[in-house]
């Protein structure tokens, strides 16, 4: 699976945590994360990582573009809901692409931990076949 991380800057100490808690999971699988997120948990964990730009320079909207193309299968957004963000815009469109597709979205710790146990346990399997079947939708 293809797996995005993505924290605000008071929450980085926290997505850290999840990563390091759960790199064995994590490790099954293809990570992609914003700019500042991927090299706090990159220093870390050592864990592969692709990173995109930083949030508020287009990363947000660069996952959110893969999204589209069906390259994303969960997302772990771990936001901090007391600051404001200059890129508030691009948040939203990101979560609002995570619906629109019925990508698994955690948004805190606690439900990340939850979708992070359900990808460990198989109940994100219906991806690849939601993956199968756009692929010979567009004769890939
Ligand atoms: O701003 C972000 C998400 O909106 C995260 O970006 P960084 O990981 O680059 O800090």
């Amino acid at each position: 699976m293809n797996i995005a991380l993505i924290a605000h800057d008071k929450k980085k100490d926290d997505i850290v945590k999840l990563a390091t808690a759960y790199k064995d999971v994590l490790a099954k699988h293809r990570l992609f994360a914003t700019g500042t997120t991927g090299g706090r948990i990159i220093d870390a964990t050592g864990l592969d990582i692709h990173r995109f730009k930083s949030g508020p320079l287009g990363g947000d909207q660069q996952i959110g573009a893969y999204i589209s193309d069906n390259k994303i299968d969960m997302v772990c957004f771990i936001r901090d809901p007391l600051t404001p963000q200059a890129h508030e815009p691009d948040i939203s469109a990101l979560l609002r692409l995570c619906d629109v597709y019925e990508i698994p979205l955690a948004t805190n710790m606690s439900s990340a931990e939850m979708l992070l146990r359900g990808l460990d346990a198989g109940f994100l399997d219906w991806r690849n076949v939601a993956k199968e079947s756009d692929r010979d939708e567009l004769n890939f």
